[in-house]
């Protein structure tokens, strides 16, 4: 699974002065990341926030060695990232469930793939669908459910692997307010329950507050970290309620106060490049 860790102690994620530059169709070299650092603790739960296309996707593509760094390093489990990696699990916006498959399916596709027999994989999807309060729902496919419930079984599908780290890019972006501030609430608990890292990817920073132990702060690409907030809110946290706390408020408005001259910076630089291309 992963290489050998030469500490128990190191930590889950490490990007240490990582860039990362891509060559553009016209063949000029773009940098997306610089002199990147950012440390994800052993059972921590990092949020990632930024100006639109400043490289967030990225440092997650880094992590899963999907990227390579141009220069700096990249270390998960105290050790290199070679290949693909089965104690990382995903969750991005689109789900990567299997349109052709029922619930029940998609969810043990993961520990048969990994080798389980087909009586654990089904009790454990069993399990993991009730835990997501899914039960019942087995023998549907995708294509019935709501976007909360196919969240669901997402997470389900993610979580039955006991990921050692999970990245999650956007996951809830496409879902509508209250069915996102549930989601918030399923995942804290699921999350609770088990030892992962997270590193969770949004453009909501009331989302990354609710749910994260710290806040990276990116500056508009390329991206550097302009900021790391420890987000000091007591554990177990219920993120339907906890936003309207005045210690929340007071949070969201500082890390706003720094993230909002990047959106703008960003922002900016989008018109003008829409601009020359449009011109
Ligand atoms: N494979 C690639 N080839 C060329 N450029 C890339 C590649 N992947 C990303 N980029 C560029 O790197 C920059 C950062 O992209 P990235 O997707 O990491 O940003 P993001 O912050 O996740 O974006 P968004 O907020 O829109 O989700 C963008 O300008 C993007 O166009």
């Amino acid at each position: 699974m992963f290489q050998a860790a030469p500490s128990a102690q190191s930590p889950a994620i490490e990007l240490i002065n990582v860039s990362r530059r891509f060559l553009t169709p016209d063949g000029k070299s773009m940098t997306a990341l610089r002199n990147f650092n950012m440390t994800v603790e052993r059972g921590e739960f990092v949020a990632v926030v930024g100006p639109t296309g400043c490289g967030k996707s990225t440092t997650l593509n880094l992590v899963t060695g999907l990227a390579a760094p141009s220069a700096g390093e990249v270390r998960v489990m105290g050790g290199p990232v070679n290949g693909i990696n089965e104690g990382i699990g995903f969750v991005f916006q689109t789900d990567a469930l299997f349109p052709w498959r029922s619930v029940i399916d998609n969810v043990a596709a993961g520990p048969l793939f990994r080798g389980k027999s087909r009586k654990e994989a089904y009790e454990s999807a069993h399990q993991w669908l009730t835990r997501v309060n899914l039960a019942g729902h087995e023998t549907k496919y995708p294509h019935q459910l709501s976007g909360g419930m196919r969240k669901r079984v997402s997470l389900a599908q993610t979580f039955i692997n006991g990921p050692q780290i999970l990245l999650m890019d956007e996951p809830f972006s496409a879902l509508d307010v209250q069915t996102r501030v549930l989601m918030h609430d399923e995942l804290l608990r699921l999350w609770s329950q088990s030892k992962a890292s997270v590193v969770f990817v949004t453009h909501d920073l009331e989302e990354a507050i609710a749910l994260a132990d710290k806040v990276y702060v990116l500056t508009a690409g390329p991206a550097t970290v302009k900021s790391v907030y420890p987000i000091d809110i007591p554990r177990p946290r219920v993120a339907s309620e906890i936003r309207y706390e005045q210690k929340f408020i007071d949070i969201s408005r500082t890390i706003w106060d720094d993230l909002r001259d990047e959106v703008l910076r960003g922002a900016s630089r989008e018109e003008a490049r829409v601009a020359e291309t449009t011109s």
